[in-house]
């Protein structure tokens, strides 16, 4: 039998003055797996995220997180179970990284000395230890987002919601960071226009288009040859695990 799982969202729907940007989303995600949300440019991944992470309130439908109403789950307790490494920027005027990751763990009311050391395990972990008293604005784009990225492992969330999270990383800190994170045993719901990373880390895939979800399951069979053409508008096909595409339709 299934567990509870730890998010269920029915009949979500998202309205912008007249566009319709998610319409009568729901889908649940079980603990402990990685689901990706795939999806077109426009399709509504970031606008569903936002909502999750609390951003942005739902125009109508039920968002529980392990069977509690999300606007009745107060902000703080909210933050400490639900981490979120997101698009927008952010302004690290004046802080250094330590700092930065620091600010992270304030949803969590840890004591200081526990704050330090989980902060610094954390910068380890995304190799920027020996720059943790630099100041957090000349990092480059990389090094910003495996900031971010120390911010959310430091955080130890249940349920991670990462909008693209392969953005401006290079080749080894993709596999390292996303490798860390399914580590931690964790949920994940993980944006990708990646379709590689997307097949090698997600047990299951949703995908959006024109804000309805579409698809969900293993991605090969959610990603069909029509479905490829459909919705992507790509000529190709999921051949041994790998998508081979043969270009635009
Ligand atoms: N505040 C808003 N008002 C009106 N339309 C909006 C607003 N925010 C986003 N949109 C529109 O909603 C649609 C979905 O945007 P969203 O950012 O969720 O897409 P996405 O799937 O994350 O796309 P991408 O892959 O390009 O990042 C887009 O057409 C976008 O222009």
């Amino acid at each position: 039998m299934a567990s509870e799982p730890i998010l269920a969202v029915s009949n979500v729907s998202l309205r912008k003055g007249q566009a319709l940007l998610l319409d009568d989303v729901s889908f649940v995600l079980q603990p402990g797996r990685f689901y990706g949300l795939l999806g077109p440019n426009g399709a509504g991944k970031s606008s569903l995220l936002k909502i999750l992470y609390r951003a942005d309130k739902a125009s109508s439908g039920s968002i529980k997180l392990s069977g509690q109403e999300l606007a009745t789950i107060p902000r703080r307790a909210y933050a400490s179970r639900v981490g979120a490494l997101v698009q927008e920027s952010v302004s690290l005027s004046g802080l250094s990284l330590l700092e930065v990751v620091r600010l992270g763990l304030l949803p969590r009311r840890l004591d200081p000395a526990e704050i330090d050391t989980r902060s610094r395990a954390a910068l380890d972990d995304v190799g920027l230890s020996h720059r943790a008293d630099d100041d957090a604005t000349h990092l480059s784009g990389g090094e910003q987002q495996r900031l971010f990225f120390a911010q959310i492992l430091a955080l130890a969330p249940d349920l991670y919601l990462l909008d693209e999270p392969h953005n401006h990383l290079d080749l080894h800190f993709q596999y390292r960071l996303l490798d860390l994170v399914r580590q931690r045993g964790a949920t994940i719901l993980a944006s990708f226009h990646d379709m590689g990373l997307a097949a090698r880390y997600c047990d299951e895939v949703l995908l959006v288009d024109h804000g309805r979800i579409v698809g969900q399951g293993p991605i090969a069979n959610v990603l069909s040859r029509e479905r490829l053409a459909e919705t992507y508008r790509v000529d190709g096909a999921f051949v041994d695990g790998r998508l081979e595409v043969r270009g635009a339709v």
